[in-house]
């Protein structure tokens, strides 16, 4: 079943194409890596589906619905969670502060039943021992943890993920996987935004490799990095 459709939507800033007429049907369950060199779209991608950013032209359907007017927080409301690139928790709460209001708003569910998802994701997500730290005096990985945790705190069918292994060690980045790992066994869809290939490529089912705001390959991800245009376009290999 498809979860998420894009039909041809488009997004420019100026004379700036940003995304240009892209189309594409993620299915439940399914993990979605996306690659691209920088200032590609990816971000803006990730925008055009959260509602962050209005599309142009073209139409976002989510479990069949036409999203595409719905404005960020009834997306989020409807299953559609994200993390940002840049980690935006309240600096001055507490991480399982920000964990209930994410549960509370985000998710809408009531104190008792956010308290507790608080707690799951908490434990879930490593942070535990963290719980009653401001969350402006968090490391970077967990900044990075706490920014996946309060997106599972809303509890998304679909999960989008923006860059969250870059900047971590191999050890960090492989803990991670295996939390991403045992998300997708729940079943949670996920669309993931990497630079860090190896990681993207532990759990992805498919990639998606965007330029210039196009597509520029899509399919089984060993195929697309073999790709000889993704060589040259996004490693700088030329054939
Ligand atoms: N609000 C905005 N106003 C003007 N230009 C923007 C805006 N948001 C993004 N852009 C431009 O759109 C282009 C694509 O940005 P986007 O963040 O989507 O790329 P990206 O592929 O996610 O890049 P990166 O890998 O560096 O995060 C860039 O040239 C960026 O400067």
């Amino acid at each position: 079943m498809v979860l998420l459709a894009l039909h041809a939507v488009s997004k420019a800033y100026g004379a700036l194409q940003v995304t240009d007429d892209i189309t594409l049907a993620v299915q439940q369950g399914e993990t979605l890596g996306i690659l691209g060199p920088n200032g590609a779209g990816k971000t803006t991608l990730f925008n055009l589906i959260s509602g962050d950013v209005r599309v142009d032209a073209g139409r976002v359907e989510y479990e069949g619905r036409d999203i595409t007017a719905l404005k960020p927080h009834q997306r989020c409301h409807a299953g559609i969670g994200r993390s940002y690139q840049v980690p935006q928790p309240f600096g001055n709460m507490s991480v399982f502060e920000n964990l209930v209001t994410a549960a509370c708003f985000g998710g809408q569910q009531p104190e008792d039943e956010a308290w507790q998802t608080a707690h799951d994701v908490l434990g879930q997500t490593g942070l535990m021992a963290h719980a009653n730290k401001p969350a402006g005096s968090l490391t970077l990985l967990n900044r990075k943890r706490l920014e996946l945790a309060r997106a599972l705190a809303t509890r998304p069918r679909l999960l989008l993920l923006d860059e969250i292994a870059g900047g971590l060690t191999e050890h960090e980045a492989r803990q991670l996987v295996d939390e991403l790992k045992r998300i997708k066994a729940q079943g949670v869809t996920m669309i993931w935004i990497e630079h860090v290939v190896h990681a993207l490529l532990a759990l992805a089912d498919r990639l998606l490799v965007i330029n210039f705001g196009q597509k520029l390959a899509e399919g089984e991800p060993h195929a697309v990095m073999n790709d000889p245009e993704v060589q040259r376009v996004y490693m700088g290999i030329d054939a």
